[in-house]
């Protein structure tokens, strides 16, 4: 059993707790990143809210997420992805309605979703954006969690992490496809994944988003060069002494001293 496994049988029983149906509430449209990513120069930032992993234990307990989230977008994040997984990221959703209530940037529900209630929970806490992890879902639970999720105006980035999955991913024909560089059932971690599946998948009308893996301005530089309009980075920013000059050093390729 995988860990990827194990954090699906976790959703599957935390779901045994909502009620059959989730009703979205009334709220303000949801920030379009799409739009953003669309029309903004230059690689864009979507920097992450991560205290723990599976794969790295704790991070960064000792952060407050306000605090955090206030530091990236003072040094120019896009956007803010909050890990809203409690038992192995020891993230929690009311970090999320909190930053989202604060901060102007749209704001990414990152977490394991296998239902459209999940969905409806991300919208009602203040969600612009959710992903979608191809591996976990069969094509007609992505199909159909897509449509959910666009129907409710949220911008969804489908995840993958090799060709059999782009290719399954294709099939619905999404705006965002996320590279995840981290194979998430063993942990390794290869940027030449993004270049790799940029390289043979490149298509008009898909904005790649390279995940996981990018620590300095050289591995932003790789995902430059290949195309990808926005990088996913968790940890190198929680451990960051100085999150405005790792920003830049992100976004510019600006090598600056740790
Ligand atoms: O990060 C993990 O260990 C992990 C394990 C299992 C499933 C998902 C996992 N991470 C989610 C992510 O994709 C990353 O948090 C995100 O891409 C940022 O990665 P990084 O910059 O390497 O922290």
């Amino acid at each position: 059993m995988t860990i990827l496994d194990t954090l699906v049988q976790v959703k599957q029983k935390e779901l045994k707790d909502y009620p059959e149906n989730v009703e979205v509430v009334a709220r303000e449209k949801p920030r379009n990143f799409l739009k953003h990513l669309n029309e903004a120069p230059g690689i864009s930032l979507i920097a992450e809210v991560k205290r723990a992993s599976p794969s790295k234990g704790d991070i960064n307990t000792e952060m407050n997420p306000l605090e955090q989230a206030q530091k990236y977008v003072d040094g120019g994040a896009d956007a803010i992805s909050v890990l809203t997984e409690s038992e192995y990221f020891k993230g929690d959703i009311e970090d999320m309605k909190a930053i989202s209530k604060s901060f102007d940037v749209p704001v990414l529900n990152k977490d394991f979703i296998i239902d459209k209630r999940q969905i409806a929970r991300a919208y009602n806490f203040g969600a612009d954006i959710i992903l979608l992890i191809v591996t976990i879902l069969n094509d007609e639970e992505l199909s159909t969690l897509y449509d959910y999720a666009k129907s409710l105006d949220l911008n969804v980035i489908v995840e993958v992490h090799n060709d059999k999955e782009i290719e399954r991913a294709l099939k619905i024909s999404p705006e965002i496809i996320g590279i995840n560089n981290r194979d998430l059932k063993t942990f390794t971690v290869d940027i030449s994944n993004t270049e790799n599946l940029i390289d043979k998948y490149k298509k008009d009308g898909i904005h790649f988003i390279a995940e996981s893996g990018i620590h300095d301005s050289n591995d932003a530089r790789r995902m430059v060069d290949k195309g990808a309009s926005a990088m996913l980075v968790g940890e190198s920013l929680m451990k960051a002494s100085n999150i405005k000059e790792k920003i830049k050093e992100l976004k510019e390729g600006v090598t600056v001293e740790s």
